[in-house]
Parts: structure tokens; C-alpha cells; sequence
């Protein structure tokens, strides 16, 4: 009866199960998705309906909108992913999570991630990245930056977290992990030959892979006394037995595989990016091979980056961040509505899900004048940017864990490209298309030049 007296907001469904997945899909191939819901926003205004990946969705936006979403109560609002993603990385994953069962795996994750964890990641990861430049940079003419980016970010987990060599294993991970990629932004029907059904083939492999590790991992733990915190999943395993911390193997399984796909995706974009903007904008750059020079001076060769550099790194975290405002590898997200709530006048009923979009506030005028403008003096006093609006790692209780590895790992790797290389891009379009990650012409090809030896 309550139903009756508010409004659904306006729109179509659509046609059933599909609604509008394929031009949604088809605008973040031609990189028109912002476009697409702005037409939408014209067309119905600010609050509407319509249907994506199976589910009647309201799409919603602006700085109230983000604020509804990131704080709602979690009896409301739960995070809810799209079910092909949720098929492909399992149903215990973090994002399916809510309430005390996401704020024990949370925590669990959180307690490895820790800033004092981090603090002694640094040194690592400066050594992946200059074997990274060893083996894919030195001696080359030309280099492909996006996929190399994302084998940079992979190695990093893979070995910090994972605790997983390089050789033929790795790689068997990563072929499954591009088919789990390709599967998870579809319509979930799972039929034979669909990037669905081959996401969830290669899902079961990883899953597998993941169930071996853990046993020889709680063997060594238990047998050989193995130190908890060399890796996530030894450490997950540690804490197994302690008083409510009891984690299931089901659960670390489904999150190893999530924090990888979380993890690596995600940074690797940032870095193409950052390495796109460096070659069109000479200002930028003078002032970040500065910022980097002056630390590299202090360095003996062969001396890893520590902590304190990368607190010095100030104004090239600023161009990471104008990065990520203006090209957010995270276009937006649902959540779950799990009761009858009213948003700006309408009924959004129970079982509906609620779309959120990052660059509907990064790029309002209104937050951050001429917003078409690359300006990393806009993070120089951080406290001027309103709340909710700047919403690259989400917000609330899902925020981003893993936003301070994501900063180590692109200040290192921004260190040593501005350092040991110089590049010019081999297309000079500016074009990128999201599948759903954004992805610029031909996955950005550069020429380079190395600077001084390794
Ligand atoms: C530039 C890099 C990154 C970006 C832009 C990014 C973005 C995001 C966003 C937007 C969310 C929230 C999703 C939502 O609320 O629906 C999220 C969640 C998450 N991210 Fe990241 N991320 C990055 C790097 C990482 C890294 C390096 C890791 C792991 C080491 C990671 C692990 C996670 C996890 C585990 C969650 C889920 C948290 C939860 O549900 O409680 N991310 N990330």
C-alpha cells in the first residue's frame, strides 16, 4: 500500500533481462558511456530507470547521490556487483559481502594491507619494476605500455601477495584471468562460446589453482614454520583458527582471486595514463622528471627507493590523482536496495539496484572548474575538494583497501620511466574505449629511448 502512494522514477526497462545492456556496452566501447547518461539525464532528469545485466536499475548521481550511496545504512543498501561478476569471483567475494561477514574478511584483508605492512612492500616492488624494465624496456625501440603495465602490476601481486614465483604457474593464472576479465561485463547466460561461459570455465581453473596453493602454503605453515605474514594467503590462513576470525577456505579463494582482478586492473590503467599524459603535456612532465631527478640524485645506483622518497613524490601523487579524476579506471558500480527507500521523491523498491558513476562529479563544473582541463594543482590543498565528489576509490564501508599499494606501486613505477627513459607515442588520437577498464588506441604504443644504462 506504501508502494502506491510515491512514484517509480521515470524511464523504460527496456526489453527483458537485456534492458539496456548493449548500448550501454556498445557506448563504453566508442568511450560515449558519459554521453549515454547524460542523454539519459536530459531526457528523464536527474533520477532514472532502466535495466542492465538482468536487473531494473535507478541511476543516480551528483554529490547527494554519492553520499546516499556510500553511507546508506547496510540494512538499506548493500554492494552488489553484476551477477556475471559475481558467478565469475565467487559469491563470497568482498563486494558481495555486507554486514559482520564483510567486516571480518575486510578486516582480515585490511590488517595485511596496513600501512606498516606497506612501508616494507616498497623495496620489493622497486625490485619488480627494474626487473620489469630488464626484461620487457631495455633494448627496445617501441613498447606496448598498457599490457605492460598490467604484466608490471601482476607480478607485483603475484609476488607480494601471493607469494607465487615467476615461471609456467604465473602464467597459467594470467591466461585465466584474461578470460575471466573478458566474462565479466556480459549478459549472464550462460550458453556454450559465450566470453560468459569461457569467464566461468576459466573461473573453475583459477579456483583450483588457488585450493593447491593454500594446501602447500598451510603446509609450510604448519610444517616448516613458515612465517604468517610472507604472503595474503599464508596470512589469511594464520588467522584461520583464532577466536571470530574464522575465515573459510571458500572465502579465501574467492577473495584471492578478487584482490587480483581489484589489484592489477586497476593500477595498470593509472600508470597508461599517467605515462600518456607525460608524453602531451610538456609542463607536467618537466615538473615530475624534476620531482623524480632530485630523489634519483640522492640514490646510489642499485639502492632501492624507501618509504621517505615516495613521501617526497608530492607533486607527481598530484598528477596520479588529476589522473584519476578525469580518466577513472572505475567507471561506477551497483548497489543492492534491500528494502522499499525513497531517493529525491521516487520509490526505489527492494530487489532494484542503484547505479553509481565517478566521473558524473569529477567532471561537473560546478566541482571542478573547467573540468576538461588536466590541472594537478587542483589536489594541492585536498581539503577544497567537497565531500563524495571525488570518488576514484569508491566511498564508505567498500572503499578501496588498497588505494595506499596502488600509490607505491605507481610512484615507483612513474620513478623509474621518467628516470631511465624518454617516449613518444606512436598514435596521437587521445582515443580510449572501455571494455569495461579504459583502454587508449592499440593499448599505447610508445617509442622510447633509455636514458642512461640500468
Ligand atoms: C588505481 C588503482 C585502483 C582503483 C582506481 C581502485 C578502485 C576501487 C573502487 C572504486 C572500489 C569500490 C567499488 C565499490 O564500492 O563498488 C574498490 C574496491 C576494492 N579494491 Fe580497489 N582500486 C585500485 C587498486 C586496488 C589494489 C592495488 C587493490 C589490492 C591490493 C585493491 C583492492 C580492492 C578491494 C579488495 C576492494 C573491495 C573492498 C570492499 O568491498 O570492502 N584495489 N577499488
Amino acid at each position: 500500500k506504501r508502494r502506491s502512494s510515491k512514484r517509480l522514477p521515470p524511464g523504460s526497462l527496456g526489453i527483458p533481462i537485456i534492458g539496456q545492456s548493449f548500448d550501454l556496452l556498445q557506448a563504453f566501447q566508442a568511450n560515449t558511456a558519459e554521453k549515454w547518461l547524460e542523454e539519459r539525464i536530459r531526457k528523464y532528469g536527474p533520477i532514472s530507470k532502466l535495466s542492465l545485466f538482468g536487473k531494473p536499475t535507478v541511476f543516480i548521481h551528483g554529490p547527494a547521490a554519492n553520499k546516499f550511496v556510500f553511507t546508506s545504512d547496510i540494512s538499506t543498501i548493500a554492494d552488489q556487483q553484476m551477477k556475471s561478476v559475481q558467478m565469475i569471483l565467487g559469491d563470497r567475494n568482498l563486494l558481495e559481502l555486507s554486514g559482520k561477514d564483510h567486516k571480518r574478511v575486510r578486516g582480515a584483508l585490511l590488517s595485511f594491507l596496513k600501512l606498516e605492512s606497506l612501508k616494507q612492500y616498497v623495496g620489493k616492488i622497486d625490485e619488480e619494476m627494474r626487473k620489469h624494465l630488464e626484461m620487457h624496456w631495455q633494448g627496445k625501440e617501441k613498447v606496448v605500455v598498457l599490457p605492460l603495465m598490467k604484466t608490471l602490476t601482476f607480478d607485483i601481486i603475484c609476488t607480494l601477495l601471493f607469494g607465487l614465483e615467476r615461471g609456467t604457474r604465473r602464467d597459467k593464472f594470467v591466461d585465466c584471468f584474461q578470460e575471466m576479465l573478458q566474462g565479466m561485463l556480459t549478459v549472464p547466460v550462460n550458453l556454450p562460446f559465450t566470453r560468459y561461459n569461457r569467464g566461468l570455465r576459466a573461473s573453475a581453473k583459477a579456483q583450483n589453482m588457488v585450493k593447491d596453493l593454500i594446501y602447500e602454503k598451510r603446509v609450510e605453515l604448519e610444517q616448516k614454520g613458515g612465517s604468517p605474514h610472507q604472503d595474503l594467503i599464508t596470512y589469511l590462513l594464520s588467522i584461520r583458527g583464532q577466536d571470530n576470525e574464522v575465515i573459510t577456505e571458500k572465502e579465501i579463494v574467492h577473495n584471492i582471486l578478487f584482490v587480483m582482478v581489484a589489484g592489477y586492473d586497476t593500477t595498470s590503467v593509472l600508470i597508461t595514463f599517467i605515462v600518456r599524459l607525460l608524453a602531451n603535456d610538456p609542463a607536467v612532465y618537466a615538473a615530475v622528471l624534476q620531482e623524480q631527478e632530485e630523489i634519483a640524485k640522492n640514490k646510489n645506483s642499485g639502492e632501492f627507493l624507501t618509504w621517505e622518497d615516495l613521501a617526497k613524490m608530492k607533486y607527481t601523487w598530484r598528477v596520479a590523482m588529476e589522473t584519476l579524476r578525469m580518466f577513472p579506471p572505475v567507471f561506477g558500480g551497483f548497489r543492492r536496495v534491500l528494502k522499499d527507500i525513497e531517493y529525491g521523491g521516487y520509490l526505489i523498491p527492494k530487489g532494484w539496484q542503484i547505479l553509481w558513476v565517478a566521473s558524473m562529479t569529477h567532471m561537473e563544473n560546478s566541482i571542478f572548474p573547467e573540468p576538461s582541463k588536466f590541472d594537478p594543482t587542483r589536489f594541492e590543498n585536498q581539503a577544497s575538494v567537497p565531500p563524495h565528489c571525488y570518488i576514484p576509490f569508491g566511498g564508505g564501508p567498500h572503499m578501496c583497501p588498497g588505494n595506499e599499494f596502488a600509490r607505491i606501486e605507481t610512484l615507483v613505477a612513474i620513478h623509474y620511466l621518467v628516470t631511465r627513459f624518454t617516449w613518444k607515442l606512436c598514435y596521437t588520437d587521445n582515443f580510449f574505449s572501455r571494455d569495461p577498464m579504459p583502454k587508449p588506441t592499440q593499448g599505447l604504443p610508445v617509442y622510447i629511448v633509455p636514458k642512461k644504462p640500468l
